[in-house]
This record gives C-alpha cells, sequence and structure tokens, in this order.
C-alpha cells in the first residue's frame, strides 16, 4: 500500500464522517438555509485565499519548476474556476458574490487556517502537502458520491456544485499524492508519523469546516 493510501485508509472513520454530516446531506437534499450558503461563502472565500497563500510559500520551498509550475497551476485554477461552486450557492441565497467577501474568520475556519500556516512556515514541502491534501480529496469523494447518489439533473439547486467537485476525476488529489508518495519513501517512520498527523488534523478540520457553515459558528464573544 502507497503512503498516502495509508493516510486515507487511515483516516477513513472521519471521511464517513463527512460524508454524513448534514451539510453534506443538505447539498444532496437541496435543504440548505439561506443563512449556512451564506456562511460558507464567506468563509469559503478566505479559505481559498489562505490556501492560494500557502501555495506561495510551498513555491518559496520548492527545488525545480516542475513542482514550481504545479502550485502555480493550482493558484491559477482557484483563482479562476473554485469560483462556480461559491457562485452555485450565492445563486441559491440569493446573494452575489462580491457581498459575501471580506469578513472576519469564524473559529474553526480560523483553526484549519492556522493548522495550514504553521505546517508551510514550519515544514519542508511534504508537510505543506500533507496538511494540503484533504482539501481536495475529501471534495472529490463527497462530488463523486453525491453525483452517484443524486444523479442531479439541471434543476437541483446544487447541480453545478455537484458537477464541479464530482466530475474531474482525481485531478490536483493525484498530483499531490504523487509527489507525496515519492518524497515519503525516503522519509523515517517518525517523519511519517508526523506527516500522518498532519494529514488527520486537516480532515478532521475539514469536518469542522461542513459543521462550522452549518451551525453558523461565530465566536461566543
Ligand atoms: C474548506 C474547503 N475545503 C476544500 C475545498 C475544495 N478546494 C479548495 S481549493 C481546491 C483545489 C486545490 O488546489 C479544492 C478542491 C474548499 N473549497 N473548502
Amino acid at each position: 500500500m502507497s503512503f498516502t493510501e495509508e493516510l486515507r485508509r487511515g483516516a477513513d472513520p472521519i471521511y464517513q464522517a463527512i460524508f454524513k454530516h448534514p451539510f453534506v446531506r443538505g447539498i444532496a437534499e437541496g435543504t440548505l438555509d439561506k443563512e449556512q450558503l451564506i456562511h460558507y461563502v464567506k468563509q469559503d472565500f478566505e479559505y481559498l485565499n489562505a490556501y492560494m497563500r500557502i501555495y506561495g510559500i510551498a513555491i518559496s520551498k520548492c527545488e525545480n519548476r516542475e513542482h514550481i509550475q504545479m502550485f502555480n497551476e493550482q493558484i491559477a485554477f482557484i483563482l479562476n474556476s473554485e469560483i462556480h461552486p461559491h457562485q452555485n450557492f450565492c445563486d441559491r441565497a440569493g446573494v452575489t458574490y462580491e457581498e459575501l467577501q471580506g469578513y472576519p474568520l469564524a473559529p474553526s475556519a480560523h483553526h484549519y487556517i492556522q493548522h495550514m500556516l504553521t505546517s508551510a512556515y514550519e515544514g519542508t514541502l511534504e508537510d505543506i502537502l500533507a496538511a494540503l491534501l484533504p482539501c481536495p480529496w475529501t471534495y472529490a469523494e463527497i462530488g463523486e458520491r453525491l453525483l452517484e447518489e443524486v444523479k442531479p439533473g439541471p434543476d437541483h439547486p446544487f447541480y453545478e456544485w455537484m458537477q464541479f467537485y464530482g466530475s474531474r476525476g482525481a485531478g490536483v488529489t493525484d498530483k499531490m499524492r504523487v509527489l507525496l508518495d515519492e518524497w515519503a519513501g525516503s522519509l523515517s517512520e517518525s517523519r511519517k508519523l508526523k506527516l500522518k498527523e498532519q494529514y488527520d488534523s486537516s480532515c478532521r478540520l475539514e469536518y469542522m469546516f461542513w459543521d462550522m457553515a452549518y451551525k453558523l459558528e461565530e465566536w461566543p464573544v
């Protein structure tokens, strides 16, 4: 089994909890409230800004152009394409995308971003990939499962969202996995354990991000 297969298998209980989460079920069933969609997009807009900055830190640690290009392409993809699923949520909530931009981070989004930033500033490229990987991997699996289960037509309120994440194949997930598997091959068991901790934390924080949006989580004071 490859290193990233081991990571995925070890985190399976978290993946299963994400698939069952009421926000994800709400996408399948088209039952999310306007406020929940708005909270998600406000927080995710900031999350994606942070994600691009972390790609930038990763670029600063790259030793060849092939790797620089991969991270650079991913930044461009976030800027130009990841706006489509957000637009789907905005349309359903009856708001413009622009009015949801520039809000402060809620606790779980804050925690997730801090976790990725710590990996990026303190770690190596392997640490960064381990912390970034659950983002595309969980969304690709959610999208594929929802397309398979719901088989949405264009009249489903979250048709575009499901098409976007469910039909791109493994894409960036595979690119990150190939690199991480290659690099992890020469690492000690204790370093691999550290990478697993980075990966598992991001999986848990993916769960928390859905939960934050569903419960409209804010700082209590
Ligand atoms: C909390 C959260 N997690 C994952 C994604 C999905 N996503 C964000 S960037 C990206 C591509 C990485 O190059 C993917 C798949 C999201 N939008 N929000």
